[in-house]
């Protein structure tokens, strides 16, 4: 891989994709152009079926643009996949019922042929990281919906990806829970190094875990402002603390969030101050 491509985690550059013909032709997507550097942490954010999943559903090669191109640390999106490029967590925890939080942290593992000492030390470290060390030997249905979450990311983590994908992974669970899981998921961030793409309906969440912030809009989809957290004063990703909750340019980022969804100027809404 040349050092260019390298600077990259996903570059997505003149994408479409419509589903179906005719009257019944939908316009998921159009003219998207997305870059996520290395390491940096990108949410997308918009209305139901502004086609956020269907980007990160592109980017995953688990489905294909009509038009344009996507490119996964300079490689296309299918060797990518083949390479197990990223690390995938969805809403829905996706655990194997019948295999222990440890089986089921391994099994990618073993899919891949590691062998089964690498393995058993692997599994630790990453349960460790996720806060389950106790749970290791516990089945899925005897956790809760976070820690089963946390089960899913330590597993989307095994095989150390530079990126990981993530598709409203806190959606389902309760706010104490998911705030606490927000937290863990910038220290896992940070220890990693990890590029994110993260799909959520969470202005908040948006902008507590992000660098930048995507805002898209429906019919069709497309990308209608980014906020670069950033610029409103808050640390990087990587260094972000639970207080960043607290501090002003939180508020500040928050509010342009909101006003590009609502499609006001961003000036105006940021001017007026803080959330309402
Ligand atoms: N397989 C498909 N066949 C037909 N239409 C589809 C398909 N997948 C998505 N769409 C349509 O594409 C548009 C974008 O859907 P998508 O699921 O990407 O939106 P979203 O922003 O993730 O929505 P939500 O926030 O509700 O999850 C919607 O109009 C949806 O109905």
């Amino acid at each position: 891989m040349n050092q260019h491509a390298s600077q990259h985690a996903i570059a997505v550059a003149g994408v479409r994709r419509v589903f179906g013909k005719g009257r019944k032709q939908v316009i998921a997507l159009e003219d998207v152009d997305l870059v996520v550097g290395a390491g940096e942490f990108v949410s997308l954010i918009g209305p139901s079926g502004c086609g956020k999943s269907t980007l990160l559903r592109l980017v995953a090669d688990l489905d294909t643009a009509t038009a344009g191109t996507l490119e996964i640390f300079g490689k296309p999106a299918r060797r990518a996949r083949l390479d197990q490029d990223y690390g995938i967590a969805f809403q829905q925890a996706g655990l194997l019922p019948w295999r222990t939080v440890a089986g089921n942290v391994e099994l990618p593992l073993k899919l891949h042929g590691v062998a089964s000492a690498q393995r058993k030390a692997r599994v630790a470290e990453l349960l460790d990281l996720v806060g389950l060390s106790d749970f290791a030997k516990n089945h899925p249905d005897q956790l809760s919906g976070g820690m089963q979450q946390r089960v899913a990311i330590a597993r989307a983590l095994a095989e150390s990806p530079r990126l990981l994908l993530m598709d409203e992974p806190f959606g389902a669970l309760d706010e104490i829970t998911r705030e606490r899981m927000q937290n863990e998921l910038v220290r896992i961030c940070a220890e990693t190094g990890a590029a994110v793409l993260f799909v959520t309906h969470s202005i908040p969440e948006a902008v507590f875990l992000s660098d930048r912030v995507v805002v898209m809009s429906p019919r069709p989809g497309r990308i209608t402002g980014v906020v670069d957290v950033r610029a409103d004063g808050l640390a990087g990703a990587h260094d972000r603390t639970e207080r960043a909750r607290d501090e002003e340019g939180f508020f500040r980022a928050v509010a342009e969030v909101r006003g590009l969804l609502h499609g006001a100027p961003v000036a105006t809404v940021a001017a007026d101050g803080l959330e309402k």
